[in-house]
């Protein structure tokens, strides 16, 4: 949040807009205790936005701590029929409003305090999967809004705040204005480069965006915080540099689980009509992705772990009995005798050599009579992990004979894990 002391140095528009401000709710002077509906009682400024200032207040009814928004009216009409769909928004992701009134120029809403801090601020530094559980809360608050017929029309990082259980509530609903406002109230290039850096292309050439707009908005925010970059180049500060920087591919994407990626390049696409149909088939697919990949990790790493430790075990039974099985057409006379001299460093040599040779003439039969070899050779060479994991590609070539993709990358394995081990001082030498 920003300084909100009473003394934090304002503009001169700044304080003459809340001069006035305060003066239409009763206060002659300003700074002087503002009290609005006779209840919630001002107490500091938490920030200034392009639409209104948000203040930290007393709810002297119910004698609890609320956040009170004061905004300019616009057509009160609107101000009115917002304000009631507002109050029946009723979910754990979007800000509760309490109340909501008018009074000359401006309006005025009762929200629920947040005092978490903004989803942009949380994300930083926070994995993957927090940053997409995160997200697919502050989604949920969208798409409950769309059922009842409203769009944000802002969302960005800085508009959802976590609360006291660190849910991500989802702030402002309906208080944007269209893109003809923005325009006319963007105050400093640093607003206007926040607040363009969300918004879809649509609301840029200055059409009233709705569900879909949100959609591009809500995932630009979150591709931006898994890769750490905004998608769209941002050195254009105008609407149309920044419209055609959005037709371009998105940046950053290897940075991003590929599906979830996929879903977002959705999200993102120019053209409306190109996006999701619903946040919520959005955020099936990323509720998916969070899942999907953390199951193959886990299950992955539990077998490996579980047939490592099986291996492990028989290693230690068997060592004394394991035979070097060597291919019959290649007994190097090197490896012969290298292994008769006990000299390791020399045999893994001519293990690796005849190793290479077999897997060049793709003599798979060769090539698993090495591994084997190599994983006695290993094991005697008191690399009891190594040889374990030697043991396991032997399983897994003999199960999969055939598999000429398994037969390849096993060729890398079996190499890489010669080459560890030779660096190791064979037992005569040491
Ligand atoms: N209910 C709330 N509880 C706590 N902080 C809030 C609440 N509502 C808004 N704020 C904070 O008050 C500040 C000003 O909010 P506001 O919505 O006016 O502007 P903004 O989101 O910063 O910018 P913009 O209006 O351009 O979207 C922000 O830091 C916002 O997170």
């Amino acid at each position: 949040m920003e300084d909100s002391s009473p003394d934090a140095i304002l503009s001169i528009e700044d304080a003459f807009y809340e001069a006035r401000m305060f003066k239409a709710f009763g206060a002659d002077q300003y700074p002087q205790s503002v009290s609005i509906a006779d209840r919630f009682e001002l107490l500091e400024r938490i920030g200034k936005g392009s639409y209104g200032t948000v203040f930290l207040a007393q709810d002297h009814e119910l004698e609890r701590k609320v956040a009170v928004k004061v905004m300019p009216l616009g057509d009160p009409h609107v101000a009115e029929r917002e304000g009631k769909l507002l109050a029946q928004l009723r979910h754990p992701n979007i800000v509760r409003i309490h109340d909501h009134g008018t009074k000359d120029d401006y309006r005025w809403l009762v929200l629920e305090l947040l005092e978490g801090p903004t989803l942009g601020e949380w994300c930083r530094g926070k994995s993957t999967k927090a940053i997409l559980e995160r997200y697919l809360e502050a989604g949920k608050g969208l798409e409950a809004a769309h059922r009842h017929g409203m769009a944000h029309r802002d969302f960005k990082p800085g508009n959802v705040r976590l609360d006291d259980q660190g849910r991500a509530v989802v702030l402002d609903f309906g208080l944007a204005r269209n893109l003809e406002s923005l325009q006319g109230e963007a105050g400093s290039p640093d607003q206007v480069y926040g607040t363009f850096a969300y918004l879809p292309p649509e609301a840029l050439r200055g059409q009233r965006t709705g569900e879909k707009g949100d959609q591009f908005s809500y995932c630009v925010s979150l591709w931006e915080a898994l890769s750490g970059l905004n998608p769209f180049a941002l050195d254009g500060r105008d609407l149309e540099a920044r419209f055609h920087a959005i037709q371009a591919p998105p940046r950053g994407g290897e940075r991003l689980p590929r599906r979830v990626r996929q879903a977002l390049e959705r999200g993102m696409s120019p053209l409306p009509g190109d996006r999701w149909p619903t946040m919520g088939g959005l955020l099936d697919v990323l509720g998916g992705a969070s899942k999907v990949r953390r199951w193959p990790w886990v299950l992955g790493s539990i077998v490996t772990v579980g047939l490592l430790s099986l291996n492990i075990v028989y290693l230690w039974s068997v060592r004394e009995r394991a035979p070097v099985v060597l291919p019959d057409e290649l007994p190097k006379l090197e490896l012969v005798e290298a292994l008769r001299a006990r000299d390791h460093k020399e045999a893994l040599q001519a293990l690796q050599d005849s190793y290479l040779e077999a897997a060049r003439q793709d003599r798979e039969t060769d090539f698993i009579s090495f591994a084997v070899a190599v994983a006695t050779h290993l094991e005697a060479a008191a690399k009891p992990v190594e040889a374990a994991e030697a043991w396991l590609l032997v399983s897994h070539l003999a199960a999969k004979s055939g598999d000429s993709q398994l037969f390849l990358s096993a060729s890398d394995k079996v190499s890489a894990l010669l080459g560890r081990v030779r660096a190791v001082p064979s037992p005569r030498s040491r």
